[in-house]
């Protein structure tokens, strides 16, 4: 069973601050987008171009259920959420769900950069906004804490999870 999951927007940070907790706490980690791309043998970019969105929307269902029975500190993808299935797999396992929420303008600077993320390429700079507050609703709704992550170094929000980690012990029980 995983011990604690982090949902967020494309680039809030999920994948690099789950790794890092995962090392501090001496616990597995699982990252969904890596598990899908284990399990397909293909990257996310040749997924959604061989197959479409919903194919792989489909895979990240499957792979979430079966990353819920693992042990560790489980990194979702941007889009796990948005799906009312997946929502109520995360809701309903009494697992702390943390969303690691960062403002459009961080993540596009962190994003800067980045070819791997098949969604991005195709929006505008407002598509971009609006899509970031159409998600900010369902992370909101799957999440037991909220922890900002704008100019904020990986160890500091790593440490402020694990502060608040009674709160996480408490849900638990
Ligand atoms: N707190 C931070 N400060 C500065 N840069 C960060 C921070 N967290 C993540 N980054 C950088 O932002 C980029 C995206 O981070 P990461 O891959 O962890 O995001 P993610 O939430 O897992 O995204 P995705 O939903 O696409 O999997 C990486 O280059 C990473 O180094
Ligand atoms: O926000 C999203 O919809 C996505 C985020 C990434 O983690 C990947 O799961 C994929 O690029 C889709
Ligand atoms: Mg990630």
């Amino acid at each position: 069973m995983a011990q604690c999951i982090l949902i967020g927007f494309m680039g809030s940070g999920k994948t690099t601050v789950g790794r890092l907790m995962a090392e501090t706490t001496h616990t597995p980690h699982l990252d969904l987008d890596e598990l899908i791309v284990a399990q397909s043998g293909q990257s996310i970019n040749q997924i959604f171009a061989a197959h479409g969105e919903a194919y792989f929307r489909d895979l990240e269902s499957q792979v979430l259920r079966s990353a819920m029975q693992a042990e560790g500190i489980l990194s979702t993808g941007g889009g796990t959420p948005v799906r009312e299935e997946n929502r109520k797999i995360l809701v309903q396992s009494g697992i702390p769900v943390i969303f690691l929420k960062a403002s459009p303008e961080v993540i596009r600077a962190r994003l800067k950069e980045a070819s791997d993320r098949p969604l991005l390429r195709k929006l505008s700079a407002q598509q971009f906004v609006h899509l970031h507050e159409e998600r900010e609703a369902y992370y909101a709704q799957a999440a037991d804490l909220t922890v900002v992550t704008n100019h904020r170094k990986p160890a500091d929000i790593v440490r402020e999870i694990l502060t608040r980690a009674d709160l996480l012990e408490s849900k638990r029980k």
